[in-house]
């Protein structure tokens, strides 16, 4: 990990290096703690489930960035799958449609996710910023900032673990995205992971590799920051001048 080193990492201790990032993994923010530790208000969770939606309806944009700037054929083959995991194929409905059938087992309506009302300026930007870098860096470089997926398999099942008991309120059938996630995940990554170790070589490179593991931890973390401000210390965005929900839907 020291970028003045003149000789690149093993291939084993780079992937060593990249996994040691899960240190600080959202899992790790106090909003996620809550979540998982019974502690959080059906608000707080209906907060996060709303935002998180739009993150969600977003990773497919992001995928479909990094085919349009990937000339490999045998690399977009596989990169597809994800597009379709999350938007659905044949009679499989998809991610989202699976996000929104949670977001009715907490209580929310369909209507008042899609229209994105309670998408928070702060998850939006950060949201947008993790597009925006799938745009305009190199594919390999975009398939890097994926890595976070490494440790997503960890925080599905630590929801499926604790959320039943601690909210029993919430209808079951809104498990089943962080089910289906937990099978994609380890198979997305297992191609991430190869094309990041395959690519980032020089000692510089290996920097640059965990500097975008970086940016989307900071991305992840960004995003409970805002909730809380919002849902747990109840200051959401203008919240000295007015109740109403005044921040822009997107442009
Ligand atoms: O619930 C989570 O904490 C979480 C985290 C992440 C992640 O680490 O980026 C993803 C997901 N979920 C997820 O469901 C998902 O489909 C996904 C795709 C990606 C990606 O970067 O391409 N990350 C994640």
């Amino acid at each position: 990990m020291n970028a003045k080193a003149n000789t690149p990492l093993s291939r084993a201790d780079f992937e060593k290096a990249l996994r040691a990032k899960g240190a600080y993994y959202h899992i790790h923010h106090p909003f996620h703690r809550a979540m998982y530790g019974g502690e959080c208000t059906p608000e707080q969770i209906r907060g996060w489930v709303a935002n998180r939606y739009y993150y969600q309806i977003k990773i497919p944009q992001k995928d479909a960035a990094i085919m349009a700037n990937c000339p490999d054929a045998a690399v977009r083959r596989l990169w597809l799958q994800r597009i379709l995991d999350h938007d659905g194929h044949s009679d499989d409905a998809g991610g989202i449609e699976a996000w929104l059938l949670l977001a009715e087992s907490v209580g929310l309506s369909r209507e008042e996710v899609i229209d994105q009302r309670h998408v928070l300026p702060g998850v939006r930007f950060a949201v947008d910023a993790y597009l925006n870098f799938a745009r305009r860096a190199s594919w390999q470089e975009a398939a890097c900032s994926s890595l976070t997926e490494l440790f997503a398999p960890e925080i599905h099942q630590s929801r499926l673990d604790s959320w039943p008991d601690h909210y029993p309120w919430i209808e079951p059938d809104g498990y089943r995205y962080f089910r289906k996630r937990l099978s994609e995940a380890r198979r997305d990554v297992e191609h991430g992971l190869g094309i990041t170790l395959d690519h980032f070589q020089s000692p510089a490179q290996q920097q640059r590799a965990f500097e975008i593991l970086q940016f989307k931890l900071d991305i992840l973390w960004t995003m409970l920051d805002a909730m809380s401000m919002a849902y747990v210390h109840k200051t959401p965005p203008y919240h000295t001048v007015t109740d109403a929900k005044v921040w822009h839907r997107g442009l």
